[in-house]
């Protein structure tokens, strides 16, 4: 029986739309012959259509969205510090808005050094991990102001929200996730040694989920530590679970560790299925190589391919593994358009099973 997808594209600005065309194009080449068919609805969002119209997300948008199966997303943002742009910053009235009106907890971002490709460090070892980053509190939670404003006396703060409710749900989800893993290992990654209040909030409840998996082997890094182990012994890594701002952080680590910006995927889940996930590459619009086919689209077609995985179609997503994995021992230092990659990609998608 043909199965509809209802997919929510929303392209985004700078490079957003041109590796969204690819991920499209090989979600359209894996689907074929299957028995999936997507519908897909186009959002214009973004910086340029607020610089058109002054709208960031109009309600009626997001209410059409939440309609959708999936959300697929390229990346939202200008040049970074454009004034015109200050008034409604859009990651926060965009980006951020629809990962926590979607209760999006889950932000799933795994790195992994595929064969072939260059990692910046000499000698990476195995790199295979998944960091589990919180997607709805922490210091991303807009609780703060400014007193002053504008003032020598000016003050600003940014208060980081960790509630017990947000950070087990989370937590509990990385634990099944490591425990679904070969290696059994979780790495809890926070600065409790100076965050004291929301670190001990995280360790009691980091402990008594780990009570309930001794299967599971855990340990702690501090933030910063975590950073020199990243780029000095990766291997060591297997499930990262962090709060909202050092999983941002860790993960544009791991990003280039893993080869590039531009191979670096995430799914941010609403495991619930209250609200649809959505699928997007790590990196922003990078305004710096926009509308020059510079643009890598593994990123965003690896999101796909973790969106097929959460929809349940696991073959056709690694169908898309695969061939990115050929592509990507096949490319050599060989540079390429976006357009190239993605129908290198296509080109090298495996037969569906009979
Ligand atoms: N999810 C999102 O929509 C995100 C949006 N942003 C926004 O994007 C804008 C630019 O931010 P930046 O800090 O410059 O981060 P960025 O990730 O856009 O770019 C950082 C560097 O990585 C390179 N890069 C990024 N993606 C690439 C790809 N697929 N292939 C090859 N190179 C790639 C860029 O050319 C740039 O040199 C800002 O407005 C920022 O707020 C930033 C991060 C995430
Ligand atoms: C612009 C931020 C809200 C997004 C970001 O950098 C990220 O989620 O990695
Ligand atoms: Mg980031």
């Amino acid at each position: 029986m043909t199965r509809t997808i209802k997919l929510a594209v929303i392209p985004g600005d700078g490079i957003g739309p041109e590796v969204i065309a690819e991920a499209n194009r090989v979600l359209d080449a894996v689907l074929a012959g299957g028995d999936a068919v997507l519908e897909r609805t186009e959002f214009s969002l973004g910086a340029e259509r607020y610089l058109a119209t002054g709208e960031t997300l109009p309600e009626a948008e997001q209410a059409a969205i939440a309609e959708h199966d999936a959300i697929l997303f390229g990346a939202v943002g200008g040049v970074p510090g454009d004034p015109r742009l200050k008034a409604a910053n859009i990651e926060r009235g965009l980006l951020l808005k629809l990962r926590f009106d979607f209760d999006h907890y889950v932000n799933l971002r795994p790195c992994a050094l595929y064969p072939g490709v260059e990692s910046t460090l000499k000698d990476p070892g195995e790199v295979d991990f998944v960091v589990v980053r919180e997607g709805t509190e922490g210091p991303y939670a807009g609780n703060g102001g400014r007193l002053r404003a504008g003032t020598a006396a000016e003050v600003a703060t940014e208060v980081s929200v960790n509630t017990a409710y947000g950070i087990e749900r989370v937590v509990r989800h990385a634990f099944s996730l490591a425990a679904a893993r070969p290696r059994k290992k979780l790495t809890w990654v926070h600065k409790t040694n100076v965050l004291v209040h929301s670190g001990a909030t995280w360790q009691r409840i980091v402990e008594a989920v780990a009570a309930e998996h001794p299967e599971i082997a855990v340990d702690y890094l501090h933030v910063d530590a975590a950073t020199i182990f990243m780029v000095q012994d990766p291997s060591r890594f297997d499930v990262i679970v962090t709060d909202n701002l050092f999983g941002d952080i860790l993960t544009d680590l791991a990003g280039a560790i893993g080869g590039g910006i531009g191979l670096a995927a995430s799914g941010n889940i609403n495991p619930d299925g209250t609200f649809p996930s959505m699928f997007e590459p790590v990196h922003g619009s990078a305004p710096d190589i926009a509308g020059q086919q510079l643009a890598d689209p593994t990123a965003a077609i690896l999101s796909a391919a973790i969106m097929l995985d959460h929809l349940g179609f696991d073959g056709d997503a690694e169908r898309v593994r695969s061939a990115v994995r050929a592509d990507l021992a096949a490319r050599g230092g060989a540079k390429r358009s976006t357009a190239d990659i993605g129908a290198a990609v296509i080109a090298q998608l495996p037969p569906r099973a009979a």
